[in-house]
């Protein structure tokens, strides 16, 4: 395409870029110009579709450089989290695609191997990438294959335990590995913890900048010759930081430490990069960049620098949406009134306390707030430990990223009985975030889990209510668990059985269906579907879901069909687990169950994804009824008796 046509379509520059050879060839100026349209475009498109436009706005100028040192994708660019590879995907011919962003059939919010040749991971759950990296390099070396491993990773994702089980395994095997350490000093927040405090310490050292200054100055004109030359300029350094700036721990790991590097200074990131290419081993490009850089009401955004907003005014960088109630929001003010009553109460963040609804109490109660960085092994386990010390920690996290801490759930925290209760925000289908931030595992996961209780609100009133029970437990873990977006209307049971809400009964008792959480609505639904059928259906919501209460296998003795219906994965789920205690207790009621197949969903909207799992009122009352009728139309069969029991006349 000429500049001409790219004009038309994305700016001169930016529109003639169908990959990154086009990059390579531009001169200094030329690249300030991409880096413009690049932000301009990145603004103009996600603040239609929403998306990461902070984190993306920060990693323009590094991307490029990146492009323009590696040749990927023989060289391989491996993304951390994957949030930040817009820019990537800019230069990678995607352009077109971010019209579509996050929606369903369009681009991917993170890296997509179906998507393009250029990507490899796509978890977005962070601090993989380093592990991806260690794997990779050792492959290319075995295979004596010369191609480039690089992995960007954040100071945020820097903070979760695998990436320093990464580094130790890349300094030991010593392969050639360029880590791009993107350190714009926040997750969401800005990043906690000893880590943290070093990157600033190495970022912000006045002395090492000026003595850095001189050295390059004086070593400008001598060009990188390789290893030699890259130790004699780095023992230089060296020198200087360990005088200026006490930088040992990676390197005292073993692993090359370029930088601090101007992130924004695409001269300055090649250069480094380039040195790191052809050292030959594995180095740290240590990259100083600005979430959201060059767009002021992300730069200035407090909360998360516009992290990852919904669809927003350009100009203004204000939410487009209406405000609503959100499940967030319930669970945070609960928790506050949970907390005043009781000083035993404490709140765990694994480095979103916003997003989570936990930096309402850190507001409140600052002192009993504790954000353990992107860390939710740790989070679990140093829940038991607050536990074992006589608080009762809750322990906030979006029900995908409890996955990676399930032997601390098991062992650390069950096993041991502790009162620890971790509520899950974003369980079930979410949408935008595809297949790895989708919450349906853990009514399986963690249902096996000897000991611990899993609630599913149905609505704001039961979510108040089940984290107050769910706190109130002193002998063993719970779980709470909700959806994400906005809470449903209140939906009050007619009566209550045991631990089981009957929200609609009829004569007829045709159909008992369980539905689990905020599906109690749909439950109303079809219920009054059926209804016109002439079909009575008893509709419970059964609150606390794991274990399965002993009332939902006696409500099922009553009824010709059980039907259940769960936003988690069907294999494991509740209604396998109701199937299990109905067979123990010899009741031989067919029972059908309704739920997420175990798989990886594409990305759209919640209720898009909903309904192409047949996950809607119409779709499961469509169901039902078959199967309803079909037991109307089923002959009563003699039970078979085995030759050897049949009475003998
Ligand atoms: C295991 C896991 N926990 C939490 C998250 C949610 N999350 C997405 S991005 C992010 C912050 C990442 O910070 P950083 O790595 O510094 O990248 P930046 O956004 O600053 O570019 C978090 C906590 C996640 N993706 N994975
Ligand atoms: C990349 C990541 O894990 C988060 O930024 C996630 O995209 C946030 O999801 P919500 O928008 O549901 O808070
Ligand atoms: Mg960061």
């Amino acid at each position: 395409m000429s500049v001409e046509e790219g004009t038309a379509n994305h700016g001169r520059l930016l529109g003639a870029v169908r990959g990154p050879q086009d990059v390579k060839r531009m001169t200094a100026e030329q690249l300030d110009i991409l880096a413009a349209e690049i932000r301009d475009f990145l603004i103009a498109k996600v603040s239609r579709t929403g998306g990461h436009v902070g984190p993306n706005l920060g990693v323009v100028e590094l991307t490029l450089a990146m492009h323009r040192v590696f040749d990927s994708p023989r060289d391989r660019l491996l993304f951390d989290t994957g949030h930040q590879a817009y820019v990537h995907k800019i230069l990678t011919g995607r352009q077109d695609g971010f019209d579509k962003l996050r929606q369903r059939g369009g681009l991917s919010g993170y890296p997509s191997q179906a998507e393009s040749e250029h990507d490899l991971i796509e978890n977005s759950h962070a601090s993989t990438a380093l592990s991806y990296a260690d794997g990779l390099a050792k492959a290319y070396a075995l295979r004596g294959e010369q191609r480039s491993v690089v992995a960007v990773v954040g100071d945020g994702a820097l903070t979760g335990g695998m990436c320093w089980e990464a580094l130790n395994n890349i300094a030991t095997a010593g392969n050639p590995l360029v880590i791009v350490v993107n350190d714009n000093g926040r997750s969401y927040s800005p990043t906690i913890g000893g880590l943290a405090d070093h990157l600033s310490s190495l970022r912000l050292n006045p002395g090492y900048e000026k003595v850095l200054d001189t050295v390059k100055d004086a070593l400008g004109s001598t060009p990188l010759v390789g290893k030699p030359m890259y130790e004699v300029l780095h023992a230089v350094k060296k020198g200087i930081k360990d005088a200026v700036a006490p930088q040992a721990m990676f390197e005292d790991l073993g692993i090359k430490y370029v930088g601090p590097v101007d992130g924004h200074d695409i001269a300055a990131v090649e250069s480094s990069l380039r040195a790191a290419k052809n050292f030959g081993g594995p180095v740290i490009v240590h990259a100083v960049t600005r979430k959201g850089y060059g767009y002021r009401p992300a730069e200035e955004d407090e909360a998360d620098c516009l992290h990852g907003p919904s669809a927003f005014d350009a100009e203004t960088g204000k939410l487009l949406a209406a405000p609503s109630v959100k499940w967030t929001q319930v669970f945070a003010d609960e928790l506050v009134a949970i907390a005043d009553e009781r000083p035993d109460v404490v709140g765990i963040t694994a480095a979103m306390a916003e997003p989570t609804g936990i930096a309402t109490l850190a507001r409140k109660h600052p002192e009993r707030v504790y954000d353990v960085g992107i860390a939710e092994q740790h989070a679990a386990t140093s829940a038991a430990g607050l536990a074992m010390g006589g608080l009762h920690p809750v322990v906030a996290v979006y029900a995908t990223f409890l996955n990676r801490a399930f032997d601390q759930v098991l062992l650390d925290v069950a096993m041991h009985k502790l009162p620890v209760t971790f509520v899950l925000d974003r369980a079930g289908i979410t949408g935008p975030d595809g297949p790895s931030h989708y919450g349906i595992w853990d009514m399986s996961v963690f249902g096996v889990v000897p000991g611990l209780r899993i609630a599913a609100p149905r609505d704001s009133a039961s979510l108040r209510e089940e984290l107050r029970e769910a706190v109130a437990v002193d002998d063993g873990p719970t779980i709470v668990r909700f959806p994400t977006g906005t809470v449903a209307a209140d939906l009050p049971a007619v009566r209550r059985i045991g631990s089981v809400d009957v929200l609609a009964e009829s004569a007829r008792t045709d159909v008992l269906l369980v539905a689990v959480g905020s599906f109690g609505q749909l439950g109303m639904e079809v219920a009054a579907r059926l209804a016109e059928q002439g079909y009575g259906v008893t509709v419970v919501d059964p609150r606390w879901v794991r274990p399965v209460p002993a009332e939902l296998v006696e409500l099922a003795a009553g009824h010709r069909l059980v039907v259940t219906v769960e936003d988690g994965v069907r294999v494991g789920g509740v209604g396998d687990a109701l199937a299990q205690s109905m067979r123990d207790a010899d009741v031989r009621v067919p029972l059908r169950d309704l739920g997420v197949p175990a798989g990886w969903h594409p990305h759209g909207t919640r209720a898009q994804i909903l309904s192409d799992l047949g996950l809607t009122a119409q779709d499961v009352a469509r169901n039902v009824i078959g199967w309803i009728s079909g037991l109307d139309a089923e002959p009563v069969e003699p039970v078979r008796l085995p030759a050897s029991e049949a009475s003998p006349n």
